[in-house]
């Protein structure tokens, strides 16, 4: 399958830590791909961005309700035959199995970087629900991608422009069928 093409079915869950460029990348990826853009933000319960909004990190209770709307947006467009590009934390192993559920047209995008640099694109965001406080909490939640999941994983130390060409380059080079 052609990266830019609508064959078939496919979901990317572009992951990362907060401020790691989810929201971006998965828009700039959308444009690329002409694919639907989905950000997990909007399926949050109002208590969950209330609790973050008071600097309090998620816990898993707090997620599964959210994950699981997430993983039915994507199966609603599954049905629909609409790719989708969905921009979620999707921190931990067992997270990202609720929204994959097995599903080999569903896969992984991790945006790596370090800290300071993620720091500092927070300092540097507008006016945002997510305190940068909370950055801590999501790196000690983080469990990064591993081989078996078959992720892209591109580091965020580059524009926008030059990671969304990394993803698309992947994604053309057959990843997408691997
Ligand atoms: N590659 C990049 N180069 C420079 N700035 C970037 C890059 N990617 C994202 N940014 C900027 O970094 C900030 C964080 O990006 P973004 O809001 O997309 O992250 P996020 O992972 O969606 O965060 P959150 O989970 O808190 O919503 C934004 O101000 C964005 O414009
Ligand atoms: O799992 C979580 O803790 C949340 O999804 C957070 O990641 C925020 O929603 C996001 O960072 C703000 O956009």
């Amino acid at each position: 399958m052609n990266a830019g093409g609508d064959a078939a079915f496919c979901a990317l869950i572009v992951m990362g830590v907060s401020g790691s460029g989810k929201s971006t990348i998965a828009v700039a990826l959308g444009q690329r791909l002409g694919w639907i853009v989905e950000d997990a933000d909007r399926f949050h319960a109002e208590s969950n961005i209330d609790k973050m909004r008071a600097g309090i990190a998620l816990n898993d209770d707090d997620r599964r309700p959210w994950l699981r709307a997430i993983a039915a947006e994507i199966g609603r467009r599954r049905a629909n035959g609409t790719s989708v590009i969905m921009a979620c934390s999707a921190l931990k192993r067992a997270y990202r199995d609720i929204l994959v559920q097995g599903h080999s047209d569903t896969r992984i995008v991790y945006l790596r970087g370090d800290r300071s640099l993620i720091m500092s694109r927070l300092k540097a965001r507008g006016d945002h629900f997510m305190p940068q406080a909370l950055l801590e909490s999501q790196l000690a939640t983080l469990e990064e991608p591993t081989e078996d999941e078959r992720p892209i994983v591109v580091d965020i130390d580059a524009s926008v422009d030059e990671i969304t060409d990394r993803i698309v380059t992947m994604l053309d080079a057959g990843w997408i069928l691997s």
